[in-house]
Order: C-alpha cells, then sequence, then structure tokens
C-alpha cells in the first residue's frame, strides 16, 4: 500500500476518475492468477525444450557434460521463480493438516526438504507457494519453528476439476528450521518480499515461570526482523450489499487475512443510502491513512469515490488508496478494473505490497 508521490491536477467528475483508475491501473496490473500459466510446475518454453534437448544429446555424446547442462536447466527454473533469496533445510510440522499433494521431492527424507524461498515463491520438495499467496508469516523470536499463513488455490484431484470453479483455501504451514537463527534468516527474507511479519515474544517471556535464566541464549540475542509496521485502514461496508451477504462475506472471509496480515481497522457499517458518501467526505485522513477499503458492490465504491470528490484537500484524496472487496450482487466494477471476482483474492491484493486491487488514483 505504498502512496503514489505524483500527483495530477484537478479530479473533475467521478467518470473522470474511474477513467484515471481504469488507465493507471491497467497499465501497472500485473497478470492475474487466471492469466498466467496455471501449471505449479515449471512451465517447459520451447528455450527449456531447447535446453533439455541439448541435454539429452550432449549426455549422450559426453557424460561428464551432464552436470553443466543441468546447471542451465536450474537457471531456466530460477528465471521462472524469481532469484533465490534464502535456502536450506526446512521440516514441514504440519501434523494431519499437510497441503494436498505435498510429496516428498528430491533432496527431501519425511517431511524434511530442501527448501528455498525466491523473488516469487516458497519452494520445498516439488512445492511450490506462491509468495502472492502468502498472508502473513508468524514468528516467535528465538524459536526455531515459523508459520506461514497462506490461501493458495485448492488442488482438486477429481476428474472433474477443470469444471469447477477454483476456489482458495487457508493453510497454515509451519515450518521447523535446523537452528533459531536459521528461522530468524527465513523470517527475514519473507519480510524483504514484503511479507508481513507477525512477531511474537518468545514463549517463555510471557510465562510465569519467566527468568533470565530459562530464556535460551539466541532469543536474548535474536536481531531485530525487518518487518514493516501495520497498515492502518478504514472498512466502509454496506451491509446490504449482495442481498445482505456482505456482512459474512467480510466477517468470515476478509476480516481474518487482514487480521493476520497484522491491519488495523475500523468497519464502519454504512445505515442508509449516501453514508458512505457523507463519510468519505469528512473524514479526517489521519485515521486511516493507508487507505479505505469499501466492502460491497458498485454502489458503495461510486459513493466512497464522489465523497472524495466532494473534498477541498483533492491531492490527499487523489493519493489515498482506495480498496475493493467485491461483496455486491454484480462487482462488475472491479471486475473490469482489477480482474478480481472473488473476495479472498481481493483481500490478499489488498494485503501484498504491490497490490492491484489497492487503487490508487491521483
Ligand atoms: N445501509 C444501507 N441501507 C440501504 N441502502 C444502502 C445502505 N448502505 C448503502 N446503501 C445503498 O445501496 C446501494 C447499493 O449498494 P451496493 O452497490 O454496495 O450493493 P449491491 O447493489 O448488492 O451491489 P451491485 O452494485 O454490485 O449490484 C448503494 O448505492 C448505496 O447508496
Amino acid at each position: 500500500m505504498q502512496k503514489s508521490d505524483h500527483h495530477e491536477q484537478n479530479l473533475t467528475s467521478p467518470r473522470g476518475l474511474i477513467h484515471k483508475v481504469l488507465r493507471r491501473t491497467n497499465s501497472r496490473r500485473s497478470p492475474t492468477a487466471a492469466e498466467q500459466d496455471p501449471s505449479p510446475v515449471f512451465p517447459e518454453t520451447s528455450n527449456t525444450k531447447f535446453l533439455k534437448q541439448k541435454n539429452v544429446e550432449g549426455a549422450s555424446k559426453d557424460p561428464e557434460k551432464g552436470s553443466t547442462h543441468d546447471n542451465r536447466i536450474e537457471d531456466e527454473k530460477s528465471d521462472l521463480l524469481g532469484y533465490e533469496v534464502c535456502s536450506g533445510k526446512l521440516t514441514l510440522d504440519n501434523k494431519g493438516r499437510s497441503v494436498s499433494g505435498e510429496q516428498s521431492g528430491s533432496g527431501s527424507s519425511g517431511n524434511c526438504f530442501d527448501a528455498r524461498l525466491t523473488t516469487e515463491a516458497l519452494v520445498w520438495g516439488s512445492n511450490i507457494l506462491k509468495l502472492e499467496d502468502i498472508v502473513s508469516v508468524s514468528y516467535n523470536a528465538g524459536l526455531r519453528h515459523f508459520t506461514v499463513h497462506a490461501c493458495p488455490l485448492e488442488k482438486r484431484s477429481n476428474g472433474l476439476s477443470c469444471f469447477m470453479k477454483p476456489r482458495r483455501i487457508q493453510k497454515d504451514l509451519r515450518f521447523l528450521s535446523t537452528a533459531p537463527h536459521e528461522a530468524f534468516r527465513w523470517v527475514n527474507g519473507f519480510a524483504d518480499q514484503q511479507c508481513y511479519v507477525n512477531l511474537l515474544p518468545h514463549p517463555m517471556a510471557s510465562s510465569k515461570k519467566h527468568s533470565s535464566e530459562l530464556i535460551p541464549f539466541d532469543a536474548m540475542l535474536d536481531p531485530y526482523v525487518k518487518c514493516r509496521s501495520p497498515p492502518k485502514i478504514l472498512v466502509i461496508l454496506n451491509p446490504r450489499s449482495g442481498h445482505g451477504r456482505s456482512s459474512k462475506v467480510f466477517h468470515g472471509k476478509v476480516e481474518p487475512i487482514f487480521k493476520l496480515a497484522g491491519f488495523k481497522m475500523e468497519v464502519i457499517k454504512t445505515t442508509h443510502a449516501g453514508h458512505a458518501k457523507s463519510l468519505v467526505s469528512t473524514i479526517d485522513f489521519s485515521t486511516c491513512p493507508d487507505g479505505i477499503v469499501c466492502v460491497g458492490g458498485d454502489g458503495i465504491v461510486n459513493e466512497v469515490l464522489n465523497g472524495l470528490l466532494c473534498r477541498d484537500d483533492q491531492i490527499e484524496a487523489g493519493s489515498l488508496p482506495i480498496g475493493i472487496i467485491p461483496a455486491g450482487s454484480d462487482n462488475s466494477l472491479v471486475w473490469t478494473v482489477l480482474g478480481v471476482k472473488d473476495p479472498i483474492s481481493a483481500a490478499l491484493s489488498i494485503v501484498r505490497v504491490n497490490n492491484i486491487s489497492f487503487v490508487q488514483f491521483y
């Protein structure tokens, strides 16, 4: 939720405003999940096919050169998954809660995996979790484990999966690293990739048995985790939207994601038509410096934008990020502008820094 430094002059009409939103988001929008290659495994590009072919040929001619070709294929994989940030051994410690389809990949024994964090994904064994699906990471200072909270698209194993709508499910993946300082290194890697880190004290620090002798040496030395500060937002919810289902959508699906991502939020439910507009036209922006999230349909977004247009402080109003959680009966605006239809995907986009659902206009 970075604010833009640039500002255009006067915003004249809501229509002009929405055009600006469209222009900006279309030019900046990263491809949505649907637009990207859905394959969780490395897609075989013509380039990789070529490399593999060469590798096979090379291997048959000169077996010793095989490893060089392997490296070249590895390079291709690195490109597709971004640049490596952190790597090492991780044990998946999800008793009975493992991700469906998880297998012990190469280099793994049992639940212990060769893992790496890249600028695009967390990879362990043959599993890939995209960073854009990660909500946050919880970490107790001085311990060996950390938990990755994510909402990946569900892998359906039955043959009818292609006819079913993709669905996101909440996963808490608890990883155990080899040592406390290793856990710290992984957590910092996530923080570097703009994942929110929910940094908790060492459990003994809050227990009654607390004494300086009980706190492990590592915990005392645990250096500062570079986590970003929790965003402060205002949520404006139209409880009538979506035939009265918007509150359930927000409290059931979206609020837990925002809480996991450390959001400090005030939720205001509109009581009548025009409420959102009058609220936004007078609100003190210091109470929601990181933006306003509209929960509902097109009508509530329209009211919020109109409320901003009524203000005298147009520059501040124009640079405030506006998020949209589709919970109305139609939601054509958010779908047209941002290519997002379901509330969980919209919430995930909002909690990521390089989000697409947080509309910025100026
Ligand atoms: N508490 C409320 N009671 C009645 N109407 C409201 C209330 N809050 C907002 N409204 C009005 O309801 C209108 C419709 O709201 P909204 O677009 O959010 O829902 P929707 O009609 O379900 O969604 P869509 O526009 O996607 O069909 C808005 O224009 C707004 O002025």
